[in-house]
């Protein structure tokens, strides 16, 4: 094998995928067509979770200087009034929810982050032709563009190949998977200015029936603007200074002195592939699915994408599971990205009409909605964003807790839990990320403690405690770390106490741990790599959430040596 995984496209997703493959210790070569990055501003919104996954590849204080914090959207109509206002509070993963950010610096510095790497390497000038999945290994030929201009064929032996090319995906059409879904005809132009005439924060969406338009203030003094075409107006028109012109003429004191970055016109496209994995050849990013700009979910669902898949790759590169395991990849992530599409596309038909009886009817219904408080805040708070939550795939749910045998009682016949404050399952949901202290640290962020790995974290009590020899070996196998958390009054006598047993003791600081322990009356949480819980049941049923969740990740079996070193 010349490299574990082949990564097709040096885009956001492949750059991420690479980033992660490369801290989880694994082998990959990004092969993109063009000779370098592209420098143009796409996405302008970065959310809490892919923050939380840039904290995962350690470059967090290379990016956070092209982004702004709590960056805020405001739906507003014709007449300036506001519809919607999204400013999300709180910081339940770890970062502010939404941050404004410019695509190509952040892109660049995940590119710039894998020179970390001595097993990660990127190829530029490299247009993949062909991936063939022989069964069990992947060749994949690409046309090298050399220095003088001429070419040549270059084929990679790799495990697995994954297309992150962006919507035209080559890769998905070899595939030859559906891509469902529509694309609006409407077009829109893109301005964007390195010198903000206006030097306002934030996301103005216009559903201005005279023409719908898009105004947002980005990191580094740049601003984008979009303005929606109407038919009989040719794209060509983007060129021509006098109709651009025009199109600011309404937004901008003296537009003649503006620094134009681009100005390009463009469709959006609410699409998403029928399969994510086909054998040893799998799609991410905007190759598996395609959305509209207006809730800033494309570059994010790639973000999400990289995150979900690369710990499941690495996993089964390091023979801890079965290849099947990929097979929850999609399983996962396709009903999330699809509602994400949903969503955006709704978004779009909210803010395009420009019919004035159905601008007005809209309008009308937006004023009512905002005289109650709670409709308000739901949309302050972007309630209405669908929080990635993973019903199938590696999870186990509470009441199927079953490892050979029927469980006496199921973990919610129990009286505690039956007097659980939320009567959802936290499993499949993303594990909050507070602040925590440990003997060596003060007021930091929970993964910067736990890593990125598997972690089985009991609340007050030592989780090594709770298994046998052998789920310890398996624990083990799968590189899982045991966690104890608890008040932080608690810490010294259980620093104390549990001395010796490897398990690291984690201070809850603001009774945030606390609260969701007994918010969802468990005492054990398994955490996936990704952060996404995995299991949830009582202290006395680690060992049945163990096997459960075995079972779910397809995990192999343990070698003897391995399974004898633990009970000597
Ligand atoms: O993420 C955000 O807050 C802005 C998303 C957005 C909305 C409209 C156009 C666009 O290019 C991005």
């Amino acid at each position: 094998m010349q490299t574990e995984v082949v990564i097709v496209g040096a885009g956001p997703t492949g750059l991420a995928l690479a980033n992660l493959l490369g801290r989880y210790g694994r082998s990959a070569i990004v092969l993109e067509t063009r000779s370098d990055l592209i420098d143009y501003p796409r996405g302008v919104g970065l959310d809490d979770e892919s923050m939380r996954s840039i904290q995962t590849m350690d470059l967090v204080e290379s990016v956070r200087p092209y982004t702004i914090p709590h960056h805020v959207m405001r739906l507003v109509n014709g007449k300036g009034e506001t519809m919607i206002t999204n400013a999300p509070q709180g910081e339940p993963f770890g970062w502010p929810r939404k941050f404004g950010f410019i695509q190509p610096l952040v892109d660049r510095q995940l590119f710039e982050g894998l020179a970390r790497f001595d097993d990660i390497d990127v190829r530029f000038g490299h247009h993949v032709t062909e991936a063939r999945d022989l069964g069990d290994h992947v060749e994949v030929t690409a046309t090298v563009t050399q220095a003088d201009g001429t070419t040549r064929e270059e084929t990679i032996t790799a495990q697995y190949v994954v297309g992150c090319e962006g919507g035209s995906s080559p890769t998905r059409k070899r595939m030859d998977v559906e891509f469902v879904g529509h694309s609006p005809s409407t077009r829109w132009v893109v301005i964007d200015v390195r010198n903000d005439p206006l030097g306002l924060p934030n996301v103005y969406l216009g559903a201005d029936p005279a023409r719908p338009y898009v105004s947002i203030g980005l990191p580094h003094g740049i601003r984008r603007w979009e303005f929606m075409l109407f038919d009989d107006e040719p794209s060509e028109r983007v060129e021509d200074d006098e109709f651009v012109a025009a199109l600011l003429e309404d937004h901008v004191p003296d537009s003649s002195t503006l620094d134009v970055i681009r100005r390009r016109v463009f469709t959006h496209h609410g699409r998403i592939a029928s399969r994510f994995r086909q054998g040893r050849v799998l799609i991410a990013g905007d190759a598996a699915h395609l959305m509209p700009v207006w809730m800033g979910q494309g570059w994010n669902s790639g973000m999400r994408d990289a995150t979900n898949l690369s710990w499941k790759l690495a996993t089964v590169l390091a023979g801890q599971a079965h290849d099947s395991l990929l097979d929850t990849f999609e399983i996962e992530r396709h009903d999330h990205a699809k509602a994400m599409i949903d969503l955006s596309m709704t978004f779009g038909n909210i803010i395009k009409p420009t019919n004035r009886v159905v601008c007005g009817a809209r309008d009308l219904a937006s004023r009512a909605l905002n005289l109650s408080p709670r409709v308000k805040d739901y949309f302050a708070d972007m309630r209405f964003k669908p929080m990635p939550f993973y019903a199938k795939g590696v999870v186990v749910a509470p009441d199927t807790l079953v490892a050979g045998e029927q469980p006496r009682k199921r973990t919610s016949g129990f009286m505690t839990v039956k007097n659980a404050v939320e009567k959802s399952t936290p499993v499949g949901k993303q594990f909050p990320q507070p602040r925590v202290n440990t003997a060596e640290h003060t007021g930091a962020r929970l993964d910067d403690v736990t890593g990125t790995w598997w972690t089985v974290a009991a609340w007050g009590n030592d989780p090594a405690r709770l298994f046998t020899d052998e789920e310890r070996a398996q624990l083990r196998h799968m590189g899982a770390r045991f966690v104890s958390f608890m008040s932080e009054t608690q810490r010294p006598w259980a620093e104390a106490e549990y001395a010796g047993s490897g398990t690291l003791v984690v201070g809850d600081v603001d009774g945030a741990l606390k609260g969701w322990f007994d918010k969802h009356a468990v005492g054990v949480v398994f955490l996936r790599p990704d952060r996404f819980v995995g299991a949830t049941c009582l202290a006395q049923e680690s060992g049945r959430a163990l096997a459960a969740l075995r079972t779910a990740m397809s995990a192999t079996a343990v070698p003897a040596v391995q399974l004898a070193e633990v009970a000597a």
